[in-house]
């Protein structure tokens, strides 16, 4: 496995979740903007789970030509749309509204049999796409979890391998729950934008204590093989 120089990340701190929302949506309206004007079209990727919420909010209300953005997922869960653990029915309901209704989105999860087959499908969707990213958007998770790069997922290293030649791959983690379907790191890290968007005191002491010692989490091995440095974005 090839490994990338590591380029420590820059912090981004606020007073509160609301401020951080509302700096982030504009950061991140700004790399879109500055993509559509540059290639005529943007490609952003953004995290489930229960942190983006305030952030999809600011940034649906961004004054920008959003029918040339197309709108994807870090990282999805193997249920459908349905589903209250689908990443793409959030973003659905929480981004794709306002001025973004007019972006286009495509979803990670694909109706089939295996988790395996989903991943081949999207694969090949998803790489149609304008690549590279314009703006990456990461969760966490207090495990150290970035994407669905769980610490326990089988064949961690394939994921996290920065000459993969997928965009998708499948993910089975016992901790996770459900099967996953992740973009890899390359796709991730590849980004002219890279943000870590992270909550409250625990979050914080996971990643520092990630980017301070051995082993190394996934966070700290996805931010270690970016080409550039990470912006973290970090409300009490
Ligand atoms: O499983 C997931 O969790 C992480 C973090 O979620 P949160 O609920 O702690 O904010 C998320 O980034 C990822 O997209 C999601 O699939």
């Amino acid at each position: 496995m090839s490994a990338m120089a590591g380029i420590a990340p820059h912090w981004n701190e606020f007073a509160t979740r609301e401020e951080l929302a509302a700096s982030l949506a504009s950061a991140v309206a700004d790399a879109l903007r500055a993509a559509i004007g540059r290639r005529g079209e943007a490609f952003l990727a953004v995290s489930g789970g229960s942190t983006p919420g305030r952030f999809f909010a600011a940034l649906s209300k961004e004054a920008l030509d959003w029918s040339k953005v197309t709108v994807t997922l870090v990282d999805e869960r193997f249920v459908p749309e349905s589903s209250p653990r689908s990443n793409a029915a959030l973003a659905k309901a929480s981004l794709l509204q306002n001025e973004a209704s007019a972006a286009r989105f495509a979803p990670l999860f694909h109706e089939a049999s295996t988790v395996e087959t989903s991943a081949d499908l999207a694969d090949a969707e998803i790489r149609t796409l304008p690549w590279p990213l314009d703006a990456t958007i990461l969760g966490m998770g207090g495990d150290g979890h970035t994407a669905s790069f769980f610490p326990d997922a089988d064949g961690l290293d394939a994921l996290l391998d920065t000459a993969s030649a997928r965009i998708v791959m499948p993910v089975h983690a016992d901790s996770a729950g459900e099967p996953r379907l992740t973009l890899t790191l390359p796709a991730l890290v590849g980004a002219g934008l890279v943000v870590v968007h992270i909550e409250g005191a625990e979050k914080r002491n996971v990643i520092e204590a990630a980017l301070a010692s051995e082993p190394a989490l996934p966070i700290r091995t996805v931010l270690d093989r970016g080409p550039r440095a990470a912006e973290i974005y970090w409300a009490p």
